[in-house]
């Protein structure tokens, strides 16, 4: 049985993983960290990670930018895998998971969901022949109104896996409104939208001459994250230390 201590458990993603982990027979959260403690739980909540002194095999993380350097110190001082799942990280805190990732197993990823996970890989491919044949790549993703960071993690991560297909040779435009140039070919131009309730929607353009393909993925609900961030957990419970990802945890 897998113990999984849930960080941010009361959250929208955290009680979403704390319906799906119910009905799993070989997982259960044995504690749950959250600012917000207000809520019963069936599990013991601490308002601070370093208060939980609870034994646990793996740590499940959907909180908050600000809350990931201590969760990093704890997770090293009790050698406990982390699955990695908040975004909106710094490039200084990107670099400690990095660091971290020498001591203690890190799984971190954007997005878990399995349609996310195979676009990062189609789209190297459609990169490779549509970018050299003159093709504009744009990206414009959704969020509901509560969603603190943007770009998304997830609109990021489809960039990074197009631009190291093409020799890491893009640059990332995120607000053209103080631009009077055109377009260079080397930019990935990225929109965030924040509007209502919306789950989650990514929609990658290859845009050319007379032709368009879009490749889209839409979250109709947070399940989706939930149920993958639970299966990387179980995964990554007892691995050694290093840096995976869910490609580590989802064979295609
Ligand atoms: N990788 C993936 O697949 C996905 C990633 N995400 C990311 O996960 C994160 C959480 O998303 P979501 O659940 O929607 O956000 P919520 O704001 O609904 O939940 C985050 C929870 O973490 C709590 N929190 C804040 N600071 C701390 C802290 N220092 N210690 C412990 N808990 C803390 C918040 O409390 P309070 O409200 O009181 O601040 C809140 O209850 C975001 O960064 C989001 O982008 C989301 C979905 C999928
Ligand atoms: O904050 C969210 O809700 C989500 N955040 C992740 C991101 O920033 O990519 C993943 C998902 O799209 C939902």
């Amino acid at each position: 049985m897998v113990k999984i201590l849930m960080h941010g458990c009361n959250g929208k993603m955290g009680r979403m993983i704390t319906e799906i982990v119910k009905n799993e027979e070989d997982a259960v959260i044995a504690a749950g960290v959250d600012k917000f403690t207000g809520i019963p739980n069936d599990y013991p909540v601490f308002e601070k990670i370093t208060q939980c002194d609870v034994g646990v095999d793996v740590v499940i993380d959907f909180s908050n930018a600000g809350a990931v350097d201590e969760l990093l110190d704890y997770c090293v001082k009790k050698s406990l895998p982390v699955v990695l799942c908040t975004t909106g990280l710094s490039d200084e805190q990107l670099k400690k998971v990095d660091e971290c990732s020498e001591k203690i197993a890190v799984l971190k990823s954007a997005n878990m969901s399995m349609g996310i996970n195979l676009l990062l890989k189609l789209l190297k491919d459609a990169a490779k022949v549509l970018a050299p044949a003159g093709y504009d790549i744009e990206l414009v993703e959704k969020h509901h109104n509560q969603k603190l960071d943007a770009p998304s993690g997830t609109a990021l991560a489809l960039a990074d896996s197009i631009n190291e297909a093409m020799g890491n040779e893009y640059e990332y435009v995120y607000d053209r409104s103080q631009v009077r140039k055109k377009r260079d070919a080397k930019e990935i131009g990225i929109s965030a939208v924040r509007a209502g309730t919306i789950v989650g929607e990514h929609e990658v353009i290859f845009a050319g001459t007379d032709e368009v393909i879009e490749f889209k993925h839409t979250a109709y609900s947070r399940s989706v994250f939930a149920k993958g961030a639970v299966e990387a957990g179980k995964f990554l419970a007892g691995q050694p230390a290093g840096m995976y990802d869910m490609g580590d945890v989802i064979q295609f």
